[in-house]
């Protein structure tokens, strides 16, 4: 069972005696006779609860309670006062006092305001550690061990205590720019408030100013007969995750702009004016500063949205991050597909680093996803991943050092025959060399009659 801290801070040592007599055995007790010394010990080691006299010498139980609640918001604090000082008692109550007690102290009072005090304590505790575990359960565990996301994320970690502050996330396509939004978002003050997603993409164009600021009753046709709250009112007390906010129309663009500009809007259809407070973090793979050349974007609503600017690198410019992401997604669909892969084999590992990762971690995410639910065995091999092929034989020739290179097919098309021309010649070479030129082991080692290897390899050295 946990025993609970309780200070007393109360110039009379007689009331610190009485109290501590009564309560030791029960709680952990400590004893101040003035607020300064209380104060200095606070920061060190909070106790779960302070009893605080108001008729202190120099800094009074007011003036302290106020410093308290700088130093620790939530700590519970039950003021003492010598006589029901109306006045005094508003003031700390406002101030955040849990209760007050009055001279002289009633024990058995003052055990059942105690006990209901720390009864809430033990409550938030309690919530807390199961949003932890909700966050610990909930949230795709980010990976990041290159020096560049680790900036990233410690830069993150800063600006994150600000409740308000926007911020724009630029990066490519599947870089983890929602995934990063989130870390903001439970990293900061507004944790326990909602995280709402507004896919600016997805909206059709006229749907995005009444999806985002909701309507009044009968604003349009077909608008719902009670009205509705917009994405903005749902994101009270939280985050606004704007997402691919390049593709926001001029016209949202405008109202948002106001709404950032003065913290108030209009429901489409309405006249009352409407306050939300919420942290807007908007994120895009486009690139604004071009939109705003062209006049796409607004440049106002540019800085208003860049207070805070987080560049999220791509995949290919934080190569140490492959490995240790992609075990971790082994790990994550192990579970999924109940399976039991330990890791990759030194040619999929090869692979994987020599990939140019256009999709960044999502295409990582979906190809370790293939590779564990098409495979066998306990290692994901190359053929699993239905990765393009990147060889670099050892101690190869100078000509052999080329890499055989298999590119993706995209619209753009590829060169089938020039591909297996140097596939062959790649393979053929390889044979030889793995041999030590000898013509029908290298021939049985492609599984290849030997005279046809040895058609194959004069045309392609012809
Ligand atoms: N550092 C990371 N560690 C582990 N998983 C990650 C990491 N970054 C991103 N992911 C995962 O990669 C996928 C893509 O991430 P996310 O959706 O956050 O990217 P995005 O940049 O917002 O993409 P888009 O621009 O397409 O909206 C998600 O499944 C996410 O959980």
């Amino acid at each position: 069972m946990i025993t609970y801290t309780i200070w007393i801070v109360d110039d009379e040592e007689s009331i610190r005696d009485g109290i501590s007599m009564a309560l030791k055995g029960t709680y952990h007790i400590g004893g101040f006779g003035d607020a300064e010394s209380a104060l200095e010990c606070i920061r060190d080691e909070p106790p779960d609860l302070i009893l605080l006299d108001i008729g202190l010498p120099g800094m009074d139980g007011i003036e302290a309670l106020r410093h308290i609640r700088k130093i620790h918001g939530e700590l519970p604090v039950i003021v003492i006062t010598a006589y029901e000082d109306v006045q005094t008692v508003i003031s700390a109550m406002k101030l955040g006092a849990y209760d007050y007690i009055v001279k002289p102290i009633i024990m058995a009072g003052l055990r059942a305001t105690l006990n209901n005090a720390l009864q809430s304590v033990r409550l938030k505790k309690e919530v807390r550690a199961l949003q932890e575990q909700y966050i610990r359960e909930n949230m795709p565990c980010f990976v990041g061990e290159s020096c560049s996301i680790r900036d990233v994320m410690a830069f993150i970690s800063r600006v994150a205590r600000s409740p308000d502050t926007p911020i724009l996330i630029l990066g490519e396509t599947g870089t983890g720019k929602e995934l990063i939004a989130h870390s903001v978002h439970y990293r900061s003050p507004n944790f326990k408030g909602p995280f709402v997603t507004v896919n600016c993409a997805a909206i059709p164009e006229n749907l995005i100013e009444s999806e985002l600021f909701g309507y009044e009753k009968g604003a349009f046709s077909g608008a719902s007969a009670t009205g509705k709250k917009g994405l903005i009112e749902e994101a009270e007390g939280g985050t606004l995750f704007l997402d691919e906010v390049g593709d926001l129309n001029p016209d949202a663009q405008a109202k948002l702009l106001r709404f950032l500009e003065q913290g108030e809007y209009y429901r489409v259809g309405g006249t009352r004016t409407l306050k939300v407070r919420t942290r807007v973090i908007s994120a895009t793979n486009r690139n604004l500063e071009k939109m705003m050349e062209t006049g796409a974007f607004r440049q106002d609503l540019y800085f208003r949205l860049s207070v805070i600017k987080v560049q999220i690198p791509s995949l290919n410019e934080r190569k140490d991050d492959i490995l240790p992401i992609a075990k971790q997604f082994i790990y994550e669909f192990n579970r999924k597909f109940d399976k039991s892969y330990t890791g990759l084999t030194p040619n999929a590992e090869k692979a994987l680093i020599g990939h140019n990762w256009v999709g960044n971690i999502r295409e990582l995410r979906n190809c370790i996803e293939r590779g564990i639910l098409v495979g066998e065995g306990n290692v994901v091999r190359i053929r699993d991943i239905g990765l393009e092929v990147h060889l670099k034989p050892e101690n190869a020739d100078t000509d052999t050092k080329k890499d055989v290179f298999f590119p993706p097919l995209t619209e753009d098309g590829i060169d089938m025959p020039g591909l297996q021309e140097k596939m062959e010649k790649f393979y053929i070479r390889e044979a030889l060399r793995i041999t030590g030129g000898n013509e029908s082991k290298a021939a049985k080692l492609l599984n290849l009659k030997p005279h046809t290897f040895r058609y194959r390899r004069g045309k392609l050295s012809s």
